[in-house]
Protein backbone atom coordinates (compact mmCIF):
# COMPACT_ATOMS: atom_id res chain seq x y z
CA UNK A 1 0.00 0.00 0.00
CA UNK A 2 1.38 3.49 -0.51
CA UNK A 3 1.72 5.69 1.88
CA UNK A 4 -1.01 8.17 1.34
CA UNK A 5 -3.58 5.55 -0.13
CA UNK A 6 -6.30 5.26 2.71
CA UNK A 7 -8.41 2.39 2.66
CA UNK A 8 -12.28 2.59 3.49
CA UNK A 9 -14.57 0.17 5.01
CA UNK A 10 -17.93 0.52 5.24
CA UNK A 11 -19.59 -1.21 9.16
CA UNK A 12 -22.64 -2.82 9.55
CA UNK A 13 -24.05 -3.95 13.02
CA UNK A 14 -21.48 -3.66 16.30
CA UNK A 15 -18.18 -4.99 15.68
CA UNK A 16 -16.12 -6.05 18.37
CA UNK A 17 -13.03 -3.18 18.86
CA UNK A 18 -10.41 -5.92 18.78
CA UNK A 19 -11.12 -6.95 15.49
CA UNK A 20 -11.48 -2.72 14.05
CA UNK A 21 -8.16 -2.11 16.09
CA UNK A 22 -6.47 -3.99 13.24
CA UNK A 23 -6.76 -1.47 11.15
CA UNK A 24 -3.99 1.16 11.26
CA UNK A 25 -5.82 4.84 10.95
CA UNK A 26 -3.14 6.77 9.05
CA UNK A 27 -3.82 3.26 6.07
CA UNK A 28 -7.69 2.93 7.01
CA UNK A 29 -11.20 5.10 7.40
CA UNK A 30 -13.80 2.79 9.12
CA UNK A 31 -16.82 4.28 9.43
CA UNK A 32 -20.56 3.25 9.16
CA UNK A 33 -21.46 6.33 7.06
CA UNK A 34 -19.39 5.59 4.10
CA UNK A 35 -20.54 5.68 1.10
CA UNK A 36 -17.81 4.59 -1.55
CA UNK A 37 -16.31 2.19 1.00
CA UNK A 38 -13.86 -0.14 -0.58
CA UNK A 39 -14.72 -3.10 1.69
CA UNK A 40 -17.50 -3.77 4.12
CA UNK A 41 -17.58 -5.86 7.47
CA UNK A 42 -20.99 -6.87 8.88
CA UNK A 43 -22.52 -9.75 11.03
CA UNK A 44 -26.37 -10.15 10.48
CA UNK A 45 -27.46 -6.86 8.88
CA UNK A 46 -29.20 -8.20 5.72
CA UNK A 47 -27.23 -6.59 3.21
CA UNK A 48 -29.75 -5.53 -0.30
CA UNK A 49 -27.83 -5.76 -3.96
CA UNK A 50 -28.30 -1.92 -3.69
CA UNK A 51 -25.23 -1.57 -1.29
CA UNK A 52 -23.15 -3.36 -3.72
CA UNK A 53 -21.77 0.18 -4.82
CA UNK A 54 -19.37 0.20 -7.83
CA UNK A 55 -16.25 0.51 -5.56
CA UNK A 56 -17.04 -2.35 -3.07
CA UNK A 57 -14.34 -5.31 -3.83
CA UNK A 58 -14.92 -7.31 -0.52
CA UNK A 59 -17.27 -8.20 2.21
CA UNK A 60 -16.04 -9.93 5.32
CA UNK A 61 -18.92 -11.19 7.78
CA UNK A 62 -17.46 -11.24 11.06
CA UNK A 63 -19.53 -14.60 11.81
CA UNK A 64 -20.14 -18.00 9.84
CA UNK A 65 -24.20 -17.57 8.39
CA UNK A 66 -23.77 -15.80 4.98
CA UNK A 67 -27.06 -15.94 4.16
CA UNK A 68 -27.73 -12.29 5.06
CA UNK A 69 -25.24 -11.59 1.85
CA UNK A 70 -26.79 -11.47 -1.71
CA UNK A 71 -23.83 -14.11 -3.29
CA UNK A 72 -24.69 -14.33 -6.53
CA UNK A 73 -24.76 -10.64 -7.12
CA UNK A 74 -21.49 -10.69 -5.17
CA UNK A 75 -20.16 -13.44 -7.63
CA UNK A 76 -21.35 -11.37 -10.43
CA UNK A 77 -19.89 -8.00 -9.10
CA UNK A 78 -16.50 -9.87 -8.46
CA UNK A 79 -17.24 -8.62 -4.83
CA UNK A 80 -15.00 -11.16 -3.34
CA UNK A 81 -16.89 -12.87 0.16
CA UNK A 82 -15.56 -14.00 3.52
CA UNK A 83 -16.85 -15.29 6.30
CA UNK A 84 -15.04 -16.33 10.06
CA UNK A 85 -15.30 -20.47 10.14
CA UNK A 86 -14.62 -21.91 13.99
CA UNK A 87 -14.44 -18.17 15.27
CA UNK A 88 -18.04 -18.27 17.10
CA UNK A 89 -18.17 -22.50 17.19
CA UNK A 90 -17.61 -22.80 20.72
CA UNK A 91 -19.89 -19.58 22.03
CA UNK A 92 -22.84 -21.74 20.14
CA UNK A 93 -21.60 -25.21 21.45
CA UNK A 94 -22.28 -23.65 25.14
CA UNK A 95 -25.82 -22.31 24.12
CA UNK A 96 -26.73 -25.57 22.71
CA UNK A 97 -25.80 -27.11 26.36
CA UNK A 98 -27.98 -24.40 28.41
CA UNK A 99 -30.70 -25.10 25.92
CA UNK A 100 -30.78 -29.00 26.35
CA UNK A 101 -30.83 -28.42 29.94
CA UNK A 102 -33.63 -25.84 30.00
CA UNK A 103 -35.73 -28.06 28.20
CA UNK A 104 -34.86 -31.01 30.43
CA UNK A 105 -35.26 -29.63 33.84
CA UNK A 106 -37.98 -27.43 35.42
CA UNK A 107 -35.63 -24.47 35.51
CA UNK A 108 -37.74 -21.89 33.69
CA UNK A 109 -40.82 -22.83 35.55
CA UNK A 110 -39.32 -23.64 38.96
CA UNK A 111 -37.34 -19.89 38.51
CA UNK A 112 -40.77 -18.65 37.28
CA UNK A 113 -42.47 -20.15 40.41
CA UNK A 114 -40.12 -18.64 43.09
CA UNK A 115 -40.30 -15.05 41.81
CA UNK A 116 -44.32 -15.19 42.22
CA UNK A 117 -43.25 -15.94 45.98
CA UNK A 118 -41.60 -12.30 46.61
CA UNK A 119 -44.49 -10.96 49.16
CA UNK A 120 -43.94 -14.32 51.17
CA UNK A 121 -42.09 -13.09 54.55
CA UNK A 122 -42.10 -15.89 56.43
CA UNK A 123 -38.69 -17.72 54.96
CA UNK A 124 -39.88 -20.83 57.12
CA UNK A 125 -42.66 -20.84 55.53
CA UNK A 126 -41.18 -20.81 51.87
CA UNK A 127 -39.32 -23.72 52.62
CA UNK A 128 -42.11 -25.78 53.96
CA UNK A 129 -44.35 -24.40 50.67
CA UNK A 130 -40.98 -25.13 48.14
CA UNK A 131 -40.52 -29.10 49.11
CA UNK A 132 -43.96 -29.83 49.04
CA UNK A 133 -44.45 -27.78 45.51
CA UNK A 134 -40.86 -29.04 43.65
CA UNK A 135 -42.16 -32.05 42.60
CA UNK A 136 -43.95 -29.88 39.49
CA UNK A 137 -40.68 -28.79 38.45
CA UNK A 138 -39.11 -32.43 38.16
CA UNK A 139 -37.06 -32.85 35.26
CA UNK A 140 -34.53 -35.97 33.82
CA UNK A 141 -30.98 -35.97 32.77
CA UNK A 142 -29.00 -35.98 30.08
CA UNK A 143 -26.65 -38.87 30.38
CA UNK A 144 -27.93 -42.23 28.74
CA UNK A 145 -29.64 -39.82 26.25
CA UNK A 146 -29.49 -39.59 22.40
CA UNK A 147 -28.67 -36.69 20.44
CA UNK A 148 -28.87 -36.18 17.00
CA UNK A 149 -26.88 -33.61 15.16
CA UNK A 150 -27.62 -32.48 12.07
CA UNK A 151 -24.82 -30.44 10.06
CA UNK A 152 -21.33 -31.83 11.64
CA UNK A 153 -19.43 -28.81 10.78
CA UNK A 154 -17.19 -26.57 13.14
CA UNK A 155 -20.50 -26.38 15.88
CA UNK A 156 -21.91 -29.93 15.09
CA UNK A 157 -18.43 -31.60 16.10
CA UNK A 158 -18.39 -29.65 19.34
CA UNK A 159 -21.99 -30.48 20.10
CA UNK A 160 -21.34 -33.54 19.41
CA UNK A 161 -18.21 -33.79 21.63
CA UNK A 162 -19.97 -32.15 24.66
CA UNK A 163 -22.78 -34.53 24.68
CA UNK A 164 -20.78 -37.78 24.36
CA UNK A 165 -18.84 -36.33 27.74
CA UNK A 166 -21.57 -35.47 29.54
CA UNK A 167 -22.42 -39.30 28.76
CA UNK A 168 -25.26 -39.49 25.73
CA UNK A 169 -25.18 -41.54 22.64
CA UNK A 170 -24.53 -39.34 19.53
CA UNK A 171 -26.09 -39.66 16.15
CA UNK A 172 -24.60 -37.72 13.20
CA UNK A 173 -25.45 -36.72 9.98
CA UNK A 174 -23.91 -34.58 7.55
CA UNK A 175 -24.47 -35.60 3.81
CA UNK A 176 -21.62 -33.01 2.99
CA UNK A 177 -18.90 -34.06 5.54
CA UNK A 178 -15.52 -32.12 4.09
CA UNK A 179 -12.54 -34.27 4.86
CA UNK A 180 -11.41 -31.81 7.58
CA UNK A 181 -14.55 -31.90 9.21
CA UNK A 182 -14.59 -35.79 9.46
CA UNK A 183 -11.20 -35.72 10.96
CA UNK A 184 -12.00 -33.51 13.69
CA UNK A 185 -15.34 -35.45 14.66
CA UNK A 186 -15.04 -37.65 17.88
CA UNK A 187 -15.21 -41.35 16.39
CA UNK A 188 -17.80 -41.92 18.78
CA UNK A 189 -20.38 -39.86 16.89
CA UNK A 190 -22.72 -42.71 15.22
CA UNK A 191 -22.60 -41.83 11.29
CA UNK A 192 -26.50 -42.21 9.90
CA UNK A 193 -26.93 -41.81 6.26
CA UNK A 194 -30.68 -41.13 6.79
CA UNK A 195 -32.01 -38.09 8.07
CA UNK A 196 -35.49 -39.49 9.07
CA UNK A 197 -33.75 -42.77 10.66
CA UNK A 198 -31.65 -39.78 13.03
CA UNK A 199 -35.03 -38.01 13.98
CA UNK A 200 -36.65 -41.27 14.75
CA UNK A 201 -34.16 -42.33 17.16
CA UNK A 202 -33.03 -39.25 18.93
CA UNK A 203 -34.59 -37.56 22.33
CA UNK A 204 -33.01 -34.27 20.88
CA UNK A 205 -31.79 -33.47 17.72
CA UNK A 206 -29.74 -29.77 17.51
CA UNK A 207 -28.99 -28.20 13.71
CA UNK A 208 -26.08 -26.87 12.82
CA UNK A 209 -26.17 -26.64 8.82
CA UNK A 210 -26.39 -23.73 6.44
CA UNK A 211 -29.48 -22.31 5.23
CA UNK A 212 -29.50 -22.97 1.15
CA UNK A 213 -32.27 -23.75 -1.49
CA UNK A 214 -31.30 -27.15 -0.55
CA UNK A 215 -31.99 -26.81 3.46
CA UNK A 216 -34.89 -24.02 3.50
CA UNK A 217 -37.47 -26.10 5.39
CA UNK A 218 -35.74 -29.26 5.82
CA UNK A 219 -37.35 -29.94 9.02
CA UNK A 220 -41.16 -30.47 7.17
CA UNK A 221 -44.68 -31.94 8.54
CA UNK A 222 -43.44 -35.17 6.71
CA UNK A 223 -39.79 -34.72 9.21
CA UNK A 224 -41.91 -33.85 12.24
CA UNK A 225 -44.09 -36.83 11.45
CA UNK A 226 -40.81 -38.83 11.25
CA UNK A 227 -39.39 -37.62 14.96
CA UNK A 228 -39.76 -39.92 18.13
CA UNK A 229 -42.58 -39.07 19.92
CA UNK A 230 -41.22 -36.90 22.23
CA UNK A 231 -38.25 -35.68 20.54
CA UNK A 232 -36.50 -31.58 21.94
CA UNK A 233 -35.79 -29.93 18.63
CA UNK A 234 -33.32 -27.27 19.31
CA UNK A 235 -32.73 -24.69 16.69
CA UNK A 236 -29.33 -22.62 16.57
CA UNK A 237 -28.74 -22.37 12.87
CA UNK A 238 -31.73 -20.03 11.06
CA UNK A 239 -35.09 -20.08 11.43
CA UNK A 240 -35.77 -20.90 7.71
CA UNK A 241 -34.30 -24.62 8.17
CA UNK A 242 -37.80 -25.07 9.79
CA UNK A 243 -41.19 -25.02 8.81
CA UNK A 244 -42.49 -23.30 11.65
CA UNK A 245 -46.29 -24.70 10.91
CA UNK A 246 -44.94 -28.35 10.89
CA UNK A 247 -42.87 -27.26 14.14
CA UNK A 248 -46.00 -26.08 15.94
CA UNK A 249 -48.68 -28.99 14.72
CA UNK A 250 -45.78 -31.37 16.09
CA UNK A 251 -45.78 -29.46 19.46
CA UNK A 252 -49.60 -29.60 19.39
CA UNK A 253 -49.23 -33.11 18.45
CA UNK A 254 -47.40 -34.24 21.33
CA UNK A 255 -45.13 -35.48 18.68
CA UNK A 256 -42.66 -32.66 19.94
CA UNK A 257 -41.88 -31.93 23.38
CA UNK A 258 -40.04 -29.00 23.14
CA UNK A 259 -39.06 -26.40 20.95
CA UNK A 260 -35.69 -24.41 21.66
CA UNK A 261 -34.53 -21.91 18.97
CA UNK A 262 -32.62 -18.84 19.03
CA UNK A 263 -34.57 -17.63 16.36
CA UNK A 264 -37.97 -16.34 17.56
CA UNK A 265 -41.45 -16.39 15.51
CA UNK A 266 -44.85 -15.07 16.51
CA UNK A 267 -46.12 -18.15 16.05
CA UNK A 268 -43.93 -19.98 18.93
CA UNK A 269 -43.79 -16.68 21.52
CA UNK A 270 -45.67 -17.40 24.77
CA UNK A 271 -46.50 -21.26 24.39
CA UNK A 272 -44.73 -23.27 27.67
CA UNK A 273 -43.00 -26.04 25.03
CA UNK A 274 -41.03 -23.53 22.95
CA UNK A 275 -37.85 -21.64 24.31
CA UNK A 276 -36.80 -18.74 22.53
CA UNK A 277 -33.63 -16.79 22.50
CA UNK A 278 -33.41 -13.20 20.17
CA UNK A 279 -30.21 -15.08 18.24
CA UNK A 280 -27.82 -14.70 20.70
CA UNK A 281 -25.73 -17.80 20.01
CA UNK A 282 -22.59 -15.71 18.78
CA UNK A 283 -23.01 -13.13 21.78
CA UNK A 284 -19.90 -13.20 23.92
CA UNK A 285 -17.37 -11.12 24.50
CA UNK A 286 -14.70 -14.18 23.12
CA UNK A 287 -16.67 -15.19 20.43
CA UNK A 288 -17.30 -11.11 18.68
CA UNK A 289 -13.57 -10.93 19.66
CA UNK A 290 -12.49 -14.02 17.92
CA UNK A 291 -15.01 -13.31 14.71
CA UNK A 292 -13.93 -9.23 14.49
CA UNK A 293 -10.04 -10.41 14.60
CA UNK A 294 -10.60 -13.05 11.97
CA UNK A 295 -12.67 -11.02 9.56
CA UNK A 296 -10.52 -8.12 10.21
CA UNK A 297 -7.37 -10.05 9.14
CA UNK A 298 -8.59 -11.80 5.86
CA UNK A 299 -10.27 -8.34 4.77
CA UNK A 300 -6.79 -6.68 5.57
CA UNK A 301 -4.51 -9.39 3.57
CA UNK A 302 -7.17 -9.42 0.68
CA UNK A 303 -7.04 -5.60 0.31
CA UNK A 304 -3.36 -4.97 0.54
CA UNK A 305 -1.82 -8.53 -0.97
CA UNK A 306 -5.15 -9.91 -2.83
CA UNK A 307 -4.64 -12.99 -0.65
CA UNK A 308 -7.94 -14.51 0.14
CA UNK A 309 -9.13 -17.13 2.98
CA UNK A 310 -11.75 -18.29 4.28
CA UNK A 311 -13.96 -16.96 1.03
CA UNK A 312 -17.69 -18.31 0.68
CA UNK A 313 -17.63 -18.04 -3.44
CA UNK A 314 -13.81 -17.15 -4.26
CA UNK A 315 -11.28 -20.00 -4.09
CA UNK A 316 -8.14 -19.98 -1.43
CA UNK A 317 -5.10 -18.17 -2.59
CA UNK A 318 -2.15 -16.79 -1.30
CA UNK A 319 1.21 -15.52 -3.18
CA UNK A 320 3.96 -14.10 -1.22
CA UNK A 321 5.25 -10.51 -1.57
CA UNK A 322 8.83 -11.20 -3.35
CA UNK A 323 10.94 -9.29 -0.69
CA UNK A 324 12.98 -6.95 -3.28
CA UNK A 325 11.08 -7.05 -6.29
CA UNK A 326 11.65 -3.28 -6.38
CA UNK A 327 9.00 -1.07 -8.31
CA UNK A 328 7.01 -3.88 -9.05
CA UNK A 329 3.04 -4.05 -8.76
CA UNK A 330 0.80 -6.57 -8.22
CA UNK A 331 -2.46 -6.91 -9.93
CA UNK A 332 -5.35 -8.97 -9.02
CA UNK A 333 -7.78 -10.20 -11.43
CA UNK A 334 -11.13 -11.48 -11.45
CA UNK A 335 -12.34 -13.19 -14.52
CA UNK A 336 -15.38 -15.54 -15.53
CA UNK A 337 -13.95 -19.28 -15.58
CA UNK A 338 -13.68 -19.82 -18.90
CA UNK A 339 -10.91 -20.91 -21.44
CA UNK A 340 -7.74 -18.70 -22.91
CA UNK A 341 -7.98 -15.51 -19.90
CA UNK A 342 -4.74 -16.03 -18.75
CA UNK A 343 -3.21 -15.77 -22.12
CA UNK A 344 -4.72 -12.67 -22.91
CA UNK A 345 -4.22 -10.99 -19.96
CA UNK A 346 -0.06 -12.18 -20.02
CA UNK A 347 -0.27 -11.18 -23.74
CA UNK A 348 -1.29 -7.51 -23.06
CA UNK A 349 1.52 -7.61 -20.35
CA UNK A 350 4.05 -8.57 -23.09
CA UNK A 351 3.42 -6.13 -25.04
CA UNK A 352 4.26 -3.19 -22.52
CA UNK A 353 7.80 -5.67 -22.03
CA UNK A 354 6.39 -6.18 -18.65
CA UNK A 355 8.11 -9.03 -16.80
CA UNK A 356 6.18 -11.60 -14.73
CA UNK A 357 7.80 -11.82 -11.68
CA UNK A 358 5.52 -14.53 -9.87
CA UNK A 359 1.92 -15.94 -10.82
CA UNK A 360 -0.87 -17.24 -8.93
CA UNK A 361 -4.57 -18.35 -10.42
CA UNK A 362 -7.05 -20.51 -9.25
CA UNK A 363 -10.61 -21.63 -10.34
CA UNK A 364 -13.82 -21.81 -8.10
CA UNK A 365 -17.22 -22.95 -10.09
CA UNK A 366 -17.86 -20.10 -12.43
CA UNK A 367 -14.98 -17.37 -11.06
CA UNK A 368 -11.22 -17.62 -11.73
CA UNK A 369 -8.84 -15.59 -9.51
CA UNK A 370 -5.20 -14.47 -10.83
CA UNK A 371 -2.64 -12.55 -8.79
CA UNK A 372 0.63 -11.43 -10.91
CA UNK A 373 3.26 -9.70 -9.51
CA UNK A 374 5.43 -7.19 -12.31
CA UNK A 375 8.55 -6.13 -12.20
CA UNK A 376 7.43 -2.77 -13.48
CA UNK A 377 4.41 -1.08 -13.45
CA UNK A 378 2.04 -1.25 -16.07
CA UNK A 379 0.65 1.59 -17.73
CA UNK A 380 -3.19 2.91 -17.08
CA UNK A 381 -3.58 2.06 -20.94
CA UNK A 382 -2.96 -1.85 -20.30
CA UNK A 383 -4.91 -1.99 -17.28
CA UNK A 384 -7.77 -0.30 -18.84
CA UNK A 385 -7.29 -3.08 -22.15
CA UNK A 386 -6.87 -5.76 -19.14
CA UNK A 387 -9.87 -4.54 -17.59
CA UNK A 388 -11.63 -4.36 -20.88
CA UNK A 389 -11.03 -7.84 -21.83
CA UNK A 390 -14.22 -9.94 -22.55
CA UNK A 391 -14.88 -11.99 -19.39
CA UNK A 392 -12.97 -9.95 -17.20
CA UNK A 393 -14.90 -8.89 -14.33
CA UNK A 394 -12.42 -6.62 -11.62
CA UNK A 395 -8.84 -5.81 -12.03
CA UNK A 396 -7.13 -4.44 -9.11
CA UNK A 397 -3.74 -2.81 -8.96
CA UNK A 398 -1.91 -3.31 -5.50
N1 LIG B 1 -27.23 -18.82 16.48
C1 LIG B 1 -26.13 -18.20 16.11
O1 LIG B 1 -25.83 -17.11 16.56
C2 LIG B 1 -25.22 -18.84 15.13
C3 LIG B 1 -23.82 -18.70 15.27
C4 LIG B 1 -22.99 -19.33 14.34
C5 LIG B 1 -23.54 -20.06 13.31
N2 LIG B 1 -24.89 -20.16 13.19
C6 LIG B 1 -25.51 -20.96 12.11
O2 LIG B 1 -24.97 -22.28 12.20
C7 LIG B 1 -24.63 -22.72 10.90
C8 LIG B 1 -23.50 -23.73 11.00
O3 LIG B 1 -22.32 -23.08 11.45
P1 LIG B 1 -20.90 -23.80 11.43
O4 LIG B 1 -19.91 -22.82 11.90
O5 LIG B 1 -20.98 -25.12 12.10
O6 LIG B 1 -20.73 -24.03 9.86
P2 LIG B 1 -19.87 -25.13 9.09
O7 LIG B 1 -19.81 -24.69 7.68
O8 LIG B 1 -18.61 -25.41 9.82
O9 LIG B 1 -20.77 -26.46 9.19
C9 LIG B 1 -21.97 -26.63 8.50
C10 LIG B 1 -22.12 -28.11 8.20
O10 LIG B 1 -23.44 -28.32 7.64
C11 LIG B 1 -23.30 -29.35 6.69
N3 LIG B 1 -24.44 -29.44 5.80
C12 LIG B 1 -24.66 -28.77 4.64
N4 LIG B 1 -25.85 -29.18 4.11
C13 LIG B 1 -26.36 -30.11 4.96
C14 LIG B 1 -27.55 -30.88 4.98
N5 LIG B 1 -28.46 -30.79 3.98
N6 LIG B 1 -27.76 -31.73 6.01
C15 LIG B 1 -26.86 -31.84 7.01
N7 LIG B 1 -25.70 -31.14 7.05
C16 LIG B 1 -25.46 -30.27 6.05
C17 LIG B 1 -21.98 -29.02 5.98
O11 LIG B 1 -21.48 -30.16 5.29
C18 LIG B 1 -21.10 -28.61 7.15
O12 LIG B 1 -20.37 -29.71 7.66
C19 LIG B 1 -24.25 -21.44 10.14
O13 LIG B 1 -24.43 -21.58 8.76
C20 LIG B 1 -25.17 -20.41 10.73
O14 LIG B 1 -26.36 -20.35 9.97
C21 LIG B 1 -25.73 -19.58 14.07
O1 LIG C 1 -23.23 -11.95 14.56
C1 LIG C 1 -24.02 -12.54 15.28
O2 LIG C 1 -24.36 -12.15 16.39
C2 LIG C 1 -24.65 -13.85 14.83
C3 LIG C 1 -23.73 -14.69 14.03
C4 LIG C 1 -24.28 -16.04 13.66
O3 LIG C 1 -25.61 -16.05 13.33
C5 LIG C 1 -23.43 -16.65 12.58
O4 LIG C 1 -23.96 -17.13 11.59
O5 LIG C 1 -22.20 -16.68 12.77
Amino acid sequence: MSETQTRRIKTYNQISDKGLSRFNSTHYQVDPALDDAEAILLRSYKLQVSDLTASVRAIARAGAGVNNVPLPACTDQGIVVFNTPGANANAVKELVLSGMLLASRGILPGMRYVSELSDMTDNAEMSKLLEAEKKRFAGSELAGKTLGVIGLGAIGSLVAGMAIDMGMTVLGYDPALSVDAAWRLPNQVQKIENVSALLGNADYVSLHLPVLDSTRHLISTDLVAAMKPGLCLLNFSRDEIVDTDAVVAGLDAGQLRMYVSDFPRHELIGREDVILMPHIGASTAEAEENCAIMAAEQLKDFLENGNIRNSVNYPSLFLDRVAGAGTGTRLAISNKNVPGMLGKILSILAQQDINVIDMINKSRDQIAYTLIDLASTPSEAAIAAIADTDDVIKVTVL
